[in-house]
């Protein structure tokens, strides 16, 4: 799978570290709009998380990239829609996106060198991606 294309953001941190996680999810949008998508089916989402900062842990890693894996393998085999993160949106490519960055974001303020999650971006299939970005916290 590892052949990622990563858009680039400017930024000026020292360190950016890049991850690639596969998982095979099922899911469906049941807005009246969403046509075939309304049926449940399945992808192996690629999800891309790009991680920056100027501090590195005591371990010599902006972040250990198997802690990074952690912070989605709930979903792994899973159909999305009955997550409770879905819960108040539909796990579209850009809800899903958003969802992972939210929750990678939560989990680095508990780090102590204090990396930032500058974005996530969601492959559905070899036609189709989406980033998900907010401004940066200083
Ligand atoms: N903006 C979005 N559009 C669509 C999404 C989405 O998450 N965000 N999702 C879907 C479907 O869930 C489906 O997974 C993709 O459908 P598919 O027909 O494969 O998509 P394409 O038309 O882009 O496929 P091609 O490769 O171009 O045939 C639909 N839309
Ligand atoms: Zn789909």
């Amino acid at each position: 799978m590892l052949f990622q294309y990563y858009p680039s953001v400017p930024h000026s941190y020292k360190f950016e570290l890049n991850k690639d996680i596969e998982l095979a999810a099922a899911h469906f949008n049941p807005h009246e709009s969403a046509g075939a998508s309304r049926n449940m089916h399945g992808h192996t989402f690629i999800i891309s998380i790009t991680l920056v900062g100027n501090e590195l842990q005591d371990s010599g890693f902006l972040v250990n990239f198997g802690v990074i894996n952690e912070f989605v393998q709930r979903f792994d085999f899973s159909v999305l829609n009955d997550h409770p993160e879905f819960a108040e949106q539909f796990p579209t490519t850009e809800g899903i996106a958003k969802t992972v960055y939210h929750l990678v974001a939560d989990a680095l303020k508990e780090m102590p060198n204090k990396p930032k999650c500058l974005q996530v971006l969601v492959r559905e299939n070899p036609s189709s991606y989406v980033i998900y970005r907010e401004a940066l916290e200083t």
